[in-house]
């Protein structure tokens, strides 16, 4: 493998993973405006080459790999053809060598699902500051993931915006948590759905549940917000992230997303954190941690806020159009593994909907269904999550197939 020698000692050198996706975007934006702090030392995504093609031009990594094997090859004819001395690389292995590569100081952890488990984990495991967009990693590892990052000495800094407010709103001593903190209060939109008459949510398309009010995101994340079933993974990201009780996770339904959530503390005060709408903010925290830089966002303008306003999710009409929520604390209370076997249950049911082969309502089915019927067990290896995970998809697969035949 090649080593940039040139590179000053004083440049942090980055690798993006799932770099042509919404937060890789971002992320390159933010490090673009940086570019004397930071250099893009590796990027690698799934399929779009032309994406990829596009940003090797602009940031002329060390590396590039595609998870895809045709799309590497795509890749370096095309980034031959223009003479760039890019190494391209290929496949799932690749991706975590470059995660834990020597020669790599930051990870953006931002490949979706639990395909970006194995490189977060080995970035973890190779000592890096990771940059967790990632939930399902964390969803999936659980408190193995958390005690693989601290054995190993990396930094753990969390992107999921919530989590970077209730991050923001932490004091910086981490032991002085379980004495201060009473609550954490997740904030949620609601989703595309929130007004929703909840009888005709079976009939929703995956166009109106990727139409996000307030976030422009990937597809899988934007239909996790439609069906709350990603509070219900931040839920447990939170528990893992901040080692709380389950209990003193709470979550509200802000519908404007500016207060992007809260920690409240044991002599009733409450700590937020605010901002536009904006994952630069988050991503820019996480690279300048526990320094602060320009991350492009506008600035809030209080004047031009109408109202903010709150909802509590146990209203009758929202747990009956959300029913997902309530399978973060099941799953939390549930034997080791649970987690892991509900993020898989989910993942199918997702892509199921998107693909149209599965109703909208039909998501909180499956995972109920799944949670209930798997078999959890020990989660103290890759290997072991890794197998979990398979046998979750298996029950999940049957469900679809049974459901299609409906
Ligand atoms: N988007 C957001 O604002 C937020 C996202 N997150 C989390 O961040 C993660 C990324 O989300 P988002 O950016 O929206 O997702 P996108 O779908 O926009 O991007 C996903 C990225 O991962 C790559 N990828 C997909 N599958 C694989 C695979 N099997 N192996 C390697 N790379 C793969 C994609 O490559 P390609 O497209 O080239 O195939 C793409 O670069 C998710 O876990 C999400 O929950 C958290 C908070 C906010
Ligand atoms: C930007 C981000 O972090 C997303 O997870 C966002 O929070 C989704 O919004 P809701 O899940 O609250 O609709
Ligand atoms: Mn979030």
């Amino acid at each position: 493998m090649h080593s940039l020698r040139d590179t000053p000692a004083t440049r942090q050198r980055v690798a993006v993973l799932g770099s042509t996706g919404s937060i890789g975007t971002n992320t390159l934006d933010v490090l673009a405006r940086h570019a004397e702090q930071w250099q893009v030392f590796a990027l690698t995504a799934g399929h779009n080459v032309d994406l990829m093609a596009q940003q090797c031009v602009q940031f002329k990594p060390a590396f590039a790999a595609m998870a895809d094997d045709t799309a590497a090859q795509l890749l370096r004819e095309r980034l031959q053809a223009q003479g760039l001395a890019i190494e391209v690389l290929a496949g799932a292995e690749a991706i975590a060598q470059l995660a834990a590569h020597p020669e790599v100081d930051a990870v953006m952890a931002a490949i979706v699902g639990v395909a970006g488990l194995a490189p977060a984990l080995a970035a973890a495991q190779a000592g890096k500051r990771l940059m967790l967009a990632n939930k399902e990693a964390l969803v999936v590892g659980g408190a193995w993931f958390m005690q693989q990052v601290k054995t190993h000495g990396a930094v753990l800094l969390p992107i999921d915006s919530e989590h970077s407010a209730v991050f923001q709103s932490l004091p910086e001593d981490a032991s002085t948590w379980p004495a201060r903190v009473e609550k954490i209060i997740l904030t949620a939109s609601g989703g595309p759905f929130r007004q929703r008459d909840p009888a005709t949510l079976a009939q929703v398309t995956p166009a109106e549940a990727c139409a996000h009010p307030n976030w422009s995101m990937g597809r899988k994340i934007s239909v996790d917000s439609a069906t709350m079933m990603n509070k219900a993974l931040e839920v447990i990201e939170a528990r893992y992230l901040f080692d709380t009780d389950p209990d003193q996770l709470a979550v509200v339904i802000h519908p404007q997303s500016v207060i992007h959530s809260m920690v409240q503390y044991r002599d009733g005060s409450i700590v937020a954190q605010l901002g536009t709408p904006d994952m630069r903010v988050p991503i820019a925290y996480g690279l300048s941690w526990p320094e602060r830089i320009e991350s492009g966002a506008n600035r809030l303008d209080f004047m031009a806020l109408s109202a903010l306003t709150f909802e509590s999710f146990d209203e009758p009409q929202h747990q009956q159009r959300f029913p997902c929520m309530q399978l973060a604390w099941q799953a939390l209370r549930g034997p080791q593994g649970s987690t892991a076997i509900l993020n898989a249950a989910n993942e199918v049911a997702v892509e199921s909907f998107l693909q149209k082969r599965l109703g909208f309502d039909q998501i909180y089915a499956l995972n109920a269904h799944v949670l209930e019927h798997c078999t959890p067990g020990p989660v103290d290896s890759l290997a072991a999550l890794v197998e979990l995970d398979h046998q979750a998809r298996r029950l999940a697969q049957v469900y679809v197939q049974q459901a299609a035949r409906c």
